[in-house]
C-alpha cells in the first residue's frame, strides 16, 4: 500500500523564517545525534528505512477498526524487521540492536506503536541481560533472526508496582526437572505485556520460585505460549488482548494465566541465580536486585526516547506558529503571526530547551550506566544504588515534563492541535503511558528518595557521598545559598533546594519517630516531602548535567552555534528558576527585586530565541514521515494538508450517510 505526497512549495512565511538563521543548521544536528558521523549514519539509515514509501498507510490508522488496526500493524512490523534485519543492522552493528536510529525510524511506519516493539525493546535486552552463555546462545540468534517472538510479562492484574507481591508461581518438580507455572487466582493474571495478546510466541515471565518447599522470591522464566506452526495457545495456557486503551491501540498488551503449565528446568534465566537438578538453589548474584536490571536499562534509554518525542512535537507546534496567523495587534495591521507572541514563545521554547536538556542528559546517563554494569560484571556492585537512584529520578521527571510541555505543545495549536491529524494526540497518548510503565512516577521517586535520606545522613555525619549527590557534602549543613544569578549561581541555587528539602524530610522523620511512631508510618508520613526533595534533586542533576554536557559538546563548535545553544540551556535554568520561585524564596537569599530581574531577563531571552525558532527545530532533523502531521511538515502547507487529511475520513465516502434515511428522515418526519 503507497501513496503519494504532493511536492508543495514551502510556505512563504517558514522560507522567510529559515532565511533569518543565524548559526548552522547541521552543526546542532551533529550535537543532537552525538557527532557528524552519527548523524551521517541516521540519514543513510532512514534513507533505506523511508526512501521507498513503504510506511505510507492510504487509509490513516485512526480510520480503521481494531482489528484491521493491528493487522496493518503487523503488515507493517514484518516490512520493518525485515529491512531492520537485512539492511539497518548491518551498518548499525547486531549488537547496537537497541539504536536510537531504529526506534526514530519505526515512528515512520507506525503513528502508535509497533507490536513488535517489544520483543526489541524488552523481550531481546532481558535476554541479554539475565541468561547464562549457554541461555544466550540457545535464545538469541533466534530472537534477533525472528525466528521466535516474545514479550516480557512481569504485571500481573493484581500488582505492577510491588514486585515482590506477584502471585504467579514457578514450583520446581525434580523428577521431571521442570517448573510447574500456574496462576492460582485472577489477580494473578499477566496483564500489559506489549504484543502478549495476539503476537508473541514465546514471553519472559515472572514468577516467585518454589522450590525444595521453599519460596526463593521473584525469578525471570522464558516461556513458550503458542505453537510456532499454528500459533494456537498451547495446552495450559490462557492468552488474549486487554482491551482498549488510551493509547499504544496496535501493541496488542495482553493477559496471560498458566494452569500447571511445564517448562523445562533450563527455561530459568539463570545468570544470577539457579536452580540445580535436585532442586537446590544457588544464588551467585552480588546484588539481590540484578534480575529487576531490564527495568532500570528501559529507565535510562526513556530518558532520549523523551527527548525524541519532545522534539516531534515542538517541531510541530513551533513551525505551525510561524504559519498561523491570529488576531490583529493594531487595527489594519496584518495580523502577526502567533510566534511573535511571548506568550506562546514561552509554551515553545522551553519545549527545545528541555529536548536538548534530556538528550544531553541521556547520553551522560547512558554512559553512566555502561560503566556501572562493567563493573557489575566484574563483581562490584557498589555503584547500583546510585545507578537506579539515579534512573528512576531521571525516568520519572524526564517522561512528567515530557508530557506536561506536549500537552502545551497542542495547547500552541489551539483547534487544529486537537485533530488526530496533527500528531499531537498520539505523541501525547504514547507519552501518557510513559509516566506508569517502567515505573510509576511516585513510586520511583520514593525509590530516589530513599538513596537520598541515606546519603544525607551521610553527608551530616561528615562522611563524602557519590559523585551525584556530593553537593550534599558543601550543602547539608548549610541554611541558606546566598542567590547569585550566573548560571552557577543558579545551579548552586537547585542544589540548596534539593538538599534543604531532603534535610527537611529527614527532620520531619526524625520528629514524628520521636513523636512516637514507628520508622515506617513516619516514613509514610513524609512521602509527599520525600516525593518532592526527589524531584528538586532530580532538577539538581538536570541543570548541572545539561549545562556541563552542553559546554562539553560546544568547545569546537562555531561562535554563533555556541551562542544559541548556550542560549538555550540558560533559558532551561530560568524557566525552572521562575517556575519553582517559592523555593528559592525558602533555601536562598533571592530578593523580590531578584526576580523581578530574572523574570525581565527571561522575556528578553525569548526574544533572542524568536528568530531562530524554526531553524532550532529544523536542526531536530525529523522526517515529515516520521512526523506524520498536517500542522508540523517542513513545507508548512498546513491549510492544504488539514483538508487533504479530512477527505479521508470515512464519512466523506458518500454524500449522505445511510443513517439520514434510516433514522433523521424518520424523527424530521414524526414517523420515528
Ligand atoms: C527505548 C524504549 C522506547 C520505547 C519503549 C516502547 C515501548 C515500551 C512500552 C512499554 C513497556 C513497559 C514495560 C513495563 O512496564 S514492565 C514492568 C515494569 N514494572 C515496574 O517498573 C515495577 C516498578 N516496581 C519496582 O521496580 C519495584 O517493585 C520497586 C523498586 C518499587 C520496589 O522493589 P522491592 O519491593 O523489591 O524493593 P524494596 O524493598 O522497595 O527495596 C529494597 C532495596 O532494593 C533497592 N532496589 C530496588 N530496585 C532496585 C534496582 N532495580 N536496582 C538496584 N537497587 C534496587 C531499593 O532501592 C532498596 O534499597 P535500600 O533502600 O538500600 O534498602
Ligand atoms: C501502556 C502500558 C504498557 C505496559 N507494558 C507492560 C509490559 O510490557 N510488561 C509488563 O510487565 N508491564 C507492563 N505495563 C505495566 C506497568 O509496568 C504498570 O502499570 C506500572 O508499573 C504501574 O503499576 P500498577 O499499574 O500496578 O499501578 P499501581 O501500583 O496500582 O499504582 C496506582 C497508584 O498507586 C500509587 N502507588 C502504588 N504504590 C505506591 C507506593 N508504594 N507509595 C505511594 N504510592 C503508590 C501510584 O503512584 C499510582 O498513583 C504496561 C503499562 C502500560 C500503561
Amino acid at each position: 500500500m503507497k501513496a503519494n505526497r504532493p511536492k508543495r512549495d514551502v510556505h512563504p512565511d517558514l522560507a522567510r523564517e529559515r532565511l533569518k538563521c543565524n548559526f548552522n543548521i547541521e552543526e546542532v544536528t551533529n550535537i543532537i545525534d552525538g557527532g557528524k558521523d552519527k548523524t551521517l549514519e541516521r540519514k543513510k539509515i532512514e534513507d533505506i528505512a523511508l526512501n521507498n514509501g513503504a510506511c505510507l498507510d492510504e487509509i490513516p490508522d485512526e480510520c480503521l477498526s481494531i482489528k484491521e488496526r493491528y493487522e496493518n500493524a503487523i503488515r507493517k512490523s514484518c516490512i520493518y524487521s525485515n529491512i531492520v534485519r537485512n539492511e539497518m543492522l548491518e551498518i548499525t552493528g547486531m549488537e547496537n540492536f537497541e539504536s536510537p536510529v531504529l526506534r526514530r525510524t519505526a515512528d515512520a511506519f507506525f503513528k502508535d506503536i509497533s507490536p513488535f516493539m517489544l520483543h526489541l525493546g524488552m523481550f531481546v535486552p532481558t535476554l541479554i541481560g539475565q541468561s547464562t552463555p549457554e541461555q544466550m546462545a540457545e535464545w538469541l540468534p533466534k530472537a534477533l533472526d525472528m525466528k521466535i517472538i516474545g514479550a516480557y510479562a512481569q504485571t500481573e492484574l493484581g500488582h505492577g508496582t510491588f514486585i515482590r507481591g506477584l502471585e504467579t508461581t514457578a514450583t520446581y518438580d525434580p523428577d521431571k526437572e521442570e517448573f510447574v507455572l500456574h496462576s492460582p487466582t485472577i489477580t494473578s493474571y499477566k496483564w500489559w505485556a506489549g504484543g502478549l495478546g495476539k503476537t508473541a510466541n514465546h514471553c519472559v515471565v515472572m514468577a516467585q520460585l518454589y522450590t525444595q518447599g521453599e519460596c526463593h522470591g521473584t525469578h525471570l522464566f522464558i516461556v513458550q505460549i503458542r505453537d510456532l506452526d499454528t500459533h494456537m495457545p498451547l495446552p495450559g495456557i490462557k492468552v488474549g488482548e486487554i482491551g482498549p486503551r488510551m493509547g499504544f491501540s496496535s501493541a496488542d498488551n495482553g493477559f496471560l494465566g498458566f494452569n500447571s503449565f511445564r517448562i523445562p528446568r533450563q527455561n530459568m534465566l539463570m545468570k544470577h541465580a539457579k536452580v540445580e537438578k535436585d532442586g537446590c538453589y544457588v544464588k551467585s548474584a552480588k546484588h539481590g536486585k540484578l534480575t529487576y536490571g531490564t527495568m532500570v536499562f528501559i529507565r535510562v534509554t526513556l530518558v532520549s526516547e523523551m527527548s525524541f518525542n519532545l522534539s516531534k512535537a515542538a517541531t510541530i507546534a513551533i513551525r505551525y506558529s510561524a504559519v498561523r496567523r491570529q488576531t490583529e495587534l493594531r487595527p489594519n495591521e496584518p495580523e502577526p503571526q502567533i510566534l511573535d507572541y511571548p506568550t506562546q514563545q514561552h509554551k515553545l521554547f522551553i519545549c527545545i530547551a528541555t529536548a536538548h536538556a534530556f538528550q544531553l542528559t541521556s547520553k551522560w546517563l547512558w554512559d553512566t550506566f555502561q560503566a556501572v554494569m562493567a563493573d557489575v560484571r566484574k563483581g562490584n556492585v557498589d555503584a547500583l544504588p546510585e545507578l537506579h537512584a539515579l534512573s528512576s529520578c531521571l525516568k520519572a521527571v524526564s517522561t512528567s515534563d515530557a508530557l506536561s510541555h506536549i500537552e502545551q505543545c497542542r495547547f500552541a495549536c489551539g483547534g487544529h492541535g486537537y485533530m488526530l491529524s496533527s500528531n499531537l494526540p498520539f505523541i501525547y497518548s504514547f507519552v501518557a503511558a510513559t509516566r506508569t510503565y517502567e515505573g510509576d512516577y511516585t513510586v520511583l521517586l520514593l525509590q530516589t528518595a530513599r538513596f537520598l535520606v541515606k546519603a544525607w545522613e551521610q553527608a551530616e555525619s561528615g562522611n563524602n557521598v557519590t559523585p551525584t549527590v556530593a553537593y550534599l557534602n558543601r550543602t547539608a549543613n548549610t541554611k541558606r545559598v546566598v542567590w547569585d544569578n550566573t548560571h552557577e549561581g543558579i545551579i548552586q541555587s537547585f542544589q540548596a533546594i534539593a538538599a534543604g528539602k531532603i534535610g527537611q524530610c529527614v527532620r520531619s522523620i526524625r520528629d514524628r519517630i520521636k513523636s512516637g511512631m514507628d520508622y515506617e508510618d513516619a516514613w509514610l508520613m513524609t512521602t509527599v516531602q520525600l516525593v518532592a526533595a526527589a524531584e528538586a534533586h532530580c532538577r539538581a542533576v538536570l541543570v548541572n548535567t545539561y549545562w556541563n554536557e552542553m559546554i562539553r559538546l560546544t568547545k569546537s563548535s562555531s561562535a554563533n552555534v555556541k551562542t544559541v545553544m548556550h542560549q538555550l540551556a540558560v533559558l532551561y535554568l530560568m524557566y525552572w528558576a521562575l517556575e519553582k520561585t517559592g523555593d528559592l524564596l525558602k533555601y536562598s537569599s533571592v530578593s523580590k527585586q531578584d526576580l523581578d530581574d530574572l523574570q525581565r531577563r527571561y522575556e528578553e531571552l525569548l526574544a533572542a530565541l524568536r528568530p531562530n525558532a524554526v531553524s532550532l527545530v529544523d536542526a531536530f532533523d525529523l522526517r515529515d514521515e516520521i512526523l506524520h502531521s498536517s500542522l508540523g511538515s517542513y513545507d508548512g502547507c498546513v491549510y492544504e494538508r488539514l483538508m487533504e487529511e479530512a477527505q479521508k475520513s470515512p464519512l466523506n465516502a458518500e454524500p449522505v450517510n445511510p443513517s439520514f434515511h434510516k433514522y433523521i428522515k424518520p424523527l424530521m418526519q414524526g414517523k420515528l
